[in-house]
């Protein structure tokens, strides 16, 4: 940045669009050797060598290791007057503000080194310049105003007011930092500027004082604000005009000194302390400015940097005047001031043009709002006047009064389901009661009486702990439906194919088949709808979950008379009915209901010593027993049916009724499925269609079961080997279901991800069966809608793009190596263009292959990024069934597998 001619100055920028990212301009001053100095005969150290470079003379003498010359934007030595120092380093600096930018202009130096003699030089001219432009420039409207401040021991004071009262420092989040009451003078001309200056830079006002480097040493930072705001003529008129504003700062900074040197002491010392403290909190801001603006920058360390904030690194354009003393007494002063201006070389500032609304526009937008706010508060008084507040008022009451009355019903029918299943508990009914310390309830002989206390104890038990589960259940529906598909089922959110659709419920049912809740309403549905066929067809319906009763008469005890005489399980109707309603095993999500919906008459317990007994029925006397059985008679199936659903859904509050219901359809069928065992039979029994395979794998478990009666021992329970036995069939069972679900999932095109998901939560845990059953009800009706035709080939179309997506995956989560080791080992060339997308169509290809299956599984998982089978989340679709894991070894497991299962 050079010399420049008025015109350029100012003319040349104010189209406004040049605003970029500059240096900040730095130039040296050096002053003479002083009276002082030169009666010390003390010689001049520095000398400037060109326009830009600045020496010191004696590095030789002085061995220093300190560079011998520094080169800034100008140099200016002893012999050069302010009125050059002015043209060449500040003026168009200073002029910057007649384009709309701010501009600042500093003094830095060591204390009597000349700043003070410099600025005033320079402001004078800056300001004789800034009037001379405007007489020139005509077209332009001008207003200037001026201000004046000092920092003084860290208190900030307006220089043109007698009020000596400190003045605060306001943070505007659009201006930055603002000096609050600070006075602002509009100015006539320019005589009416020097009046301000003299009246505000002499003694009296601005805080100067003797010291030994400098008979008139500014004891403060002196900042005088120059503010100008120019608009075109012509504009001046139009709604739409703008104006430029903005402000050129002229600094003049107390000088950094030594109390050494100074010789300072009392009030002297105290501000040469303030005075150095900002001076090197200053120097900190340019050095990390200089640094490239990395870590914290320290404006808020003092009021000075504070107020400065906006000239170092940000809008304004900036020059700073380093001001020096060529003695060699001040040497080290002097490299100091020249280290400070080298780092204040590196800053960069983005100087900009404001550009401001003009003051008629913002009128008349001001205007506007306030009709708007007259209009609305006109509207409110009248709304008031024609009592439309009185009769909002009523109608907020008769609301009030109309939800009292909801309350007040749906309080009655509760009351009237508690009393209908008090009433049903003390007929007769088998439930079951919740154990204090577990999830899982023991089967209690219908035929048990209960004090009123009891099984109204029992009843609120129940009902909160279904309230809950539908409670958590309703939740899970939601954060499904609300996007809020959870970790850790997607270790990576940046899946491409995951990303398709943007509500996780869409995904589910695009990628994972329709949710198992889903499947269980239409189940039930279907089940609801075919009842009366089936009815007709079939003559003893074997469901999945009879079968289930079948293996867990094989791991509980069966009456061993019954199985003695090698009858079958339902060799009358009333054996049927005690195989149907004793070992009936319910998923877990009839456990979760607070009285079971059985109706069966009698139980498996009914017989005493017959059966191994938890200890609590042990003690229940047979009187007992026969006396509920004769109730229990009494007692309509169907009636019994409907009271408990009616029960049920009276009880529940309406938060959870859309949960419950698909709950309770899940519960009838159960109900219809163990009251047509109970009608039919044994010898007359098929399956349903859609179970028939599953069906069919538990042939060879009924066969067992007759053949091979487990028999209590002595003191009523099984022997070990025999639970060792009941294991491992039940492994058995489970490795064959887990075959079943593999192969339907193929013949049903289901997404390879729903398939790895469920492969790694059936780990042969007994609660996994819950999983199965849900899974293999889901799959048994996806099966039939597929064969009835329902549903297009789109599962195959989607199951391709799904291997499509996996195969780009396989980039991100296999390393090139991994890759290639996987190729070779599934047979593939690694010369084949395709390789990836070979391998995803090979996935899951050979249902009957447990070990490609298993390979596949782990393949898919590590795409997907399923992090562990086990702490996958099983609620994942909705399902909240958390089952403590069962300790086969335990004599007590056998009780709790019924109502697990
Ligand atoms: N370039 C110069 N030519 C002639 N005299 C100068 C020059 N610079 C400064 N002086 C004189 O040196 C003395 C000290 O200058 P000045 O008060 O401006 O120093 P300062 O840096 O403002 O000191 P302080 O920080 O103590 O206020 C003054 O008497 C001033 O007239």
């Amino acid at each position: 940045m050079g010399s420049i001619s008025e015109d350029s100055a100012a003319g040349s920028e104010l189209d406004g669009s040049n605003a970029h990212e500059e240096k900040i301009f730095v130039s040296v001053r050096l002053r003479p050797l002083n009276e002082r100095e030169l009666a010390r005969n003390e010689i001049s150290d520095w000398e400037c060598i060109n326009n830009t470079t600045i020496i010191f003379k004696n590095s030789l003498q002085e061995r220093t290791l300190l560079p011998a010359a520094y080169t800034f934007d100008r140099v200016f030595g002893c012999d050069c007057p302010t009125k050059q120092v002015y043209e060449e380093a500040a003026k168009k600096v200073a002029l910057s503000v007649l384009s709309g930018i701010n501009s600042s202009i500093f003094a830095y130096g060591q204390t009597s080194s000349g700043k003070t003699y410099t600025m005033s030089g320079v402001t004078e001219c800056a300001i004789l310049d800034i009037y001379d432009y405007i007489d020139k420039h005509c077209e332009r409207e001008f207003v200037l105003k001026f201000s004046a401040m000092e920092i003084y021991n860290e208190s900030v004071s307006d220089l043109l007011s007698t009020d000596s009262t400190p003045l605060r420092l306001l943070d505007d989040p659009e201006r930055g930092t603002m000096i609050e009451k600070l006075s602002e003078v509009t100015l006539r001309d320019s005589d009416h500027v020097r009046e301000l200056l003299a009246y505000c830079i002499p003694e009296d006002q601005r805080q100067i004082g003797e010291t030994t480097l400098n008979e008139a040493s500014s004891r403060s930072h002196q900042i005088l604000r120059l503010t100008v705001e120019s608009s075109a003529r012509e504009y001046l008129r139009a709604a739409n005009s703008s104006s430029l504003t903005a402000s050129v700062s002229f600094i003049d900074l107390a000088g950094s000194e030594c109390a050494s040197q100074t010789l300072s002491a009392g009030t002297r010392l105290k501000e040469g302390c303030h005075i150095n403290r900002s001076l090197l909190t200053l120097g900190t801001v340019i050095r990390k400015l200089s640094k490239g603006r990395n870590g914290h920058i320290p404006y808020r360390d003092s009021k000075l940097t504070r107020i400065l904030q906006n000239c170092l690194g940000g809008n304004a354009r900036t020059a700073i005047i380093c001001t020096m003393s060529p003695a060699h007494s001040h040497v080290e002063k002097s490299r100091n001031t020249l280290l400070f201006a080298s780092c204040a070389k590196q800053v960069n500032t983005n100087a900009r043009v404001n550009v401001v609304m003009s003051e008629k526009a913002l009128v008349k937008q001001l205007q506007k709002e306030l009709a708007r706010l007259e209009d609305e508060l006109r509207s409110l008084s009248s709304l008031a006047a024609s009592g439309d507040s009185a009769s909002a008022l009523k109608e907020k009451e008769m609301l009030i009064e109309k939800m009292e009355n909801e309350i007040r019903e749906l309080t009655q029918q509760r009351d009237l389901a508690r009393s209908r299943t008090e009433d049903l508990i003390q007929t007769g009914g088998e439930y079951q009661i919740p154990k204090p310390w577990g999830d899982n309830y023991e089967k209690r002989s219908s035929a048990d009486e209960y004090s009123a206390s009891e099984a109204s104890e029992i009843i609120d038990t129940t009902r909160s702990d279904v309230a809950s589960r539908t409670s958590h259940f309703s939740d899970r529906c939601e954060g499904l439906n609300s996007n809020k598909l959870e970790e850790p089922f997607f270790e990576n959110s940046e899946m491409q194919f995951l990303s398709d659709d943007t509500s996780p419920r869409l995904y589910i049912d695009k990628y994972f088949g329709p949710d198992p809740c889903k499947g269980w309403e239409k189940i039930a549905q279907e089940t609801d709808n075919n009842y009366e066929d089936n009815c007709k067809e079939v003559q003893c319906i074997e469901t999945d979950i009879s079968k289930r009763n079948t293996i867990a008469s094989t791991l509980l005890s069966a009456p061993v008379g019954e199985q003695d005489s090698g009858q079958s399980p339902c060799s009358s109707d009333e054996e049927i009915s005690n195989q149907g309603s004793a070992h009936v095993p319910r998923s877990k999500s009839c456990t979760a209901l607070p009285v079971s919906l059985q109706k069966s008459p009698s139980s498996e317990f009914s017989k005493e010593n017959e059966s191994p007994l938890p200890d609590e029925f042990e003690k229940e006397s047979p009187e007992r027993q026969d006396d509920n059985q004769g109730k229990l008679s009494k007692i309509e199936p169907t009636n019994d049916e409907d009271l408990c659903r009616k029960d049920l859904e009276s009880s529940i509050t309406t938060d959870f009724m859309n949960v419950k219901e698909e709950i309770i359809k899940i519960l009838v069928e159960d109900c219809r499925a163990n009251k047509q065992t109970c009608e039919t039979g044994p010898d007359k029994m098929i399956k349903p269609k859609s179970q028939t395979q599953f069906g069919d794998n538990l042939d060879l478990e009924d066969e067992k079961t007759s053949k091979e009666p487990e028999k209590p021992t002595d003191d009523g329970s099984i022997k070990d080997q025999d639970i060792q036995k009941s294991a491992s069939d039940w492994s058995t069972e489970f490795e064959r279901q887990k075959r079943e679900i593999i192969e339907l999932w193929d013949s049903c095109d289901t997404p390879l991800v729903h398939r790895t998901y469920f492969l790694l939560l059936f780990k042969g845990d007994p609660s996994d069966a819950v999983y199965m059953e849900v899974e293999l009800r889901r799959l048994s009706f996806l099966k039939n809608t597929l064969s009835s035709g329902q549903v297009s080939a789109k599962s195959t179309r989607a199951l391709n793009r799904e291997r499509e997506m996996l195969s780009k995956q396989m980039l991100k989560k296999y390393s090139t190596k991994e890759r290639e080791a996987l190729f070779q080992k599934w047979g593939i060339s690694l010369k084949s263009k395709h390789r990836r997308h070979q391998l995803c169509r090979m996935l899951w290809t050979n249902a009957k292959n447990l070990e490609h299956i298993n390979e596949s599984a782990a393949i898919v998982a590590k795409l997907v990024g399923f992090k562990d089978g086990n702490h996958a989340p099983k609620e994942m679709f909705g399902l909240s069934f958390s089952l403590k894991p069962m300790n086969l070894k335990s004599s007590s497991w056998k009780h709790s597998l019924p109502s697990m299962i």
